[in-house]
């Protein structure tokens, strides 16, 4: 049965601040934050666990002479060096805590001359440096390995410009994406990207991997909204290019080999972005469905029925929903009964009267079809927040257990389920699947079906070698056989270091490599990372 609230007639969603609602809160290595935080972790990945990765030795050991010259160009603030005893965790660490380097040194320069000075000096000397931005990277990708210099971008963290005319904003790489969101809906405007770490992520952090987020599908990639980047090169040289141009065809658009380069051929330190108006009426959805055929005839009618004001739409299969109402025990779930699969289905116009009309429209024929069991709209601001949890908080409950194996998935729509089943298969048939004592809770799959992008998690009680070895290459060779992409959004990093070739060729693999060598001719920059 559908709830009456779905065939009523929408009541108002006056929302001031819809997008700030609940975040995947960050884990702060800090004394009073962690006596709060009572998920288990399990050992992390550090280079013990993959003692085939040795630290190069063409890279130099920091001297007293390297922090001298570092001290001479930076304030105290800036430079955080582990005998003085700063703690260096937060930056050591991964947001997953899973991935931990051993870095006795961060720098945090406050202006894009001492990022230069600081990549020159490494490179002449043979120094390498991870640069990071809020660290709420999923893959290993903004964390050292080694001993690697932090190079933050904490403290350039400034809006630079913004049109009021055009919606281009300028600003410094180091700016919160909450911050830089919260500025442009002072002036009607939104970022036209937004992420469950928007609280902590950095807009240079989003743009160097190439993150797609929760309304890709309405305000499509980084690759079309950027306009213009500044980015210092290993040998100290700032390219600016911070266009304010639409429409700009001299030469290479060299931009775009840094969206998404995951700091491993410059730093990126500004950037500049073209930013739609902002909605002012939003509608979010729940809906119970029976099978995964049904979630793509849903998105079909969405996408035909929505139109424009569609600007989400979420899947989550019935693990995941069972893993996040054990994490949220104290919350009630929007339906009692567990259904094989859900949609949440967000819009954002313009003119509320035009969208309700719209959603209703769009509700009642999918339920007419037979399409969709059991449904709940969000009435007020609450519910809206209520209902966006139960997707958003899905990875920190995959989490609560112990650990999770990740991957981030593109596959063609038809086949984006049937990797999960294949996962859960494969590792009940090893009689690793389970819960205690088997090692691995359950595979579940959740995502931006919007963009054909699959969240494949894995929850475990902890990480284990023999675990790993039955997923991977497993995963990789199906979506491979499949010809879809190892990462959708959350890049390569460490974890997938190994495994670029299931997505791209030979011919492309070398070419990467020779753009690398021709950027980065040391190698200094995030070092043994994907390339
Ligand atoms: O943790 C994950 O696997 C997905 C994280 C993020 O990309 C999301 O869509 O929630
Ligand atoms: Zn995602």
């Amino acid at each position: 049965m559908i709830r009456s609230s779905v065939l009523k007639p929408l009541c108002g969603l006056a929302i001031s601040k819809p997008w700030s609602r609940f975040r995947i809160p960050r884990i702060i290595s800090s004394p009073c934050l962690k006596a709060t935080y009572t998920t288990k972790i399990s050992p992390k990945l550090t280079t013990e666990t993959y003692p085939s990765v040795k630290r190069d030795s063409k890279f130099k050991h920091l001297s007293s002479e390297d922090i001298t010259f570092f001290q001479s160009i930076l304030s105290q603030q800036e430079l955080l060096l582990a005998s003085d005893q700063d703690n260096l965790e937060f930056y050591n660490e991964d947001w997953m805590r899973k991935y931990k380097g051993q870095s006795s040194l961060v720098l945090r320069p406050k202006t894009v001359k001492k990022v230069s000075q600081i990549l020159k000096y490494c490179n002449d000397n043979h120094i390498a440096v991870v640069p990071q931005g809020g660290n709420t990277g999923l893959v290993g990708g903004s964390v050292p390995v080694f001993d690697e210099v932090i190079l933050s971008l904490n403290y350039l963290n400034q809006i630079r410009d913004f049109d009021p005319v055009s919606g281009i904003l300028k600003c410094d790489a180091g700016v919160i994406l909450e911050n830089a969101d919260q500025f442009l809906a002072e002036h009607g405007y939104i970022f036209p990207l937004d992420l469950g770490a928007k609280g902590s992520c950095h807009v240079g952090g989003v743009v160097a991997t190439n993150a797609g987020g929760l309304r890709l599908l309405r305000y499509g990639s980084l690759h079309g909204s950027v306009l213009g980047l500044e980015v210092v090169l290993p040998n100290g040289a700032i390219v600016s290019s911070m266009h304010a141009l639409r429409k700009d065809n001299t030469g290479y658009d060299l931009k775009q080999l840094f969206i998404g380069s995951e700091g491993t051929i410059g730093v990126i330190t500004g950037v500049s972005i073209l930013t739609p108006p902002r909605p002012n009426a939003f509608n979010v959805s729940f809906l119970a469905l029976e099978n995964f055929q049904a979630v793509q005839n849903v998105f079909v009618k969405a996408k035909k029925d929505l139109a424009e004001v569609l600007s989400a739409f979420e899947f989550m299969d019935s693990y995941s929903q069972d893993l996040t109402r054990k994490h949220l025990e104290n919350i009630n779930h929007p339906f009692e009964e567990e259904h094989p699969f859900y949609v949440l289905i967000e819009t954002s116009g313009s003119n509320k009267e035009h969208d309700d009309a719209k959603l209703e429209a769009f509700l009642e024929s999918v339920i007419e079809e037979g399409l969709v069991v059991d449904g709940v709209v969000a009435q007020d601001e609450t519910e809206f927040r209520n209902l966006w949890q139960w997707r958003e908080l899905i990875p920190e409950s995959a989490q609560a257990n112990g650990g999770v194996y990740k991957y981030d998935i593109s596959l063609p729509l038809k086949d984006l389920y049937s990797l999960v089943e294949a996962a859960n298969q494969r590792l009940e048939q090893l009689g690793i699947l389970g819960d205690v004592p088997k090692p691995v809770i359950r595979a579940i799959g959740y995502g931006h079906v919007g963009d054909g992008n699959l969240h494949l998690n894995v929850a475990v009680r902890e990480y284990s070698k023999q675990v790993e070895e039955a997923l991977e290459p497993f995963i990789y060779e199906f979506i491979s056989s499949k010809k879809g992409s190892i990462s959708a959004e959350h890049g390569l990093g460490f974890q997938k270091k190994n495994y670029i070739g299931f997505t791209k060729t030979e011919p492309e693999i070398r070419l990467i490599k020779d753009l690398k060598h021709h950027y980065d001719p040391n190698g200094i920059l995030n070092p043994y990372k994907y390339v």
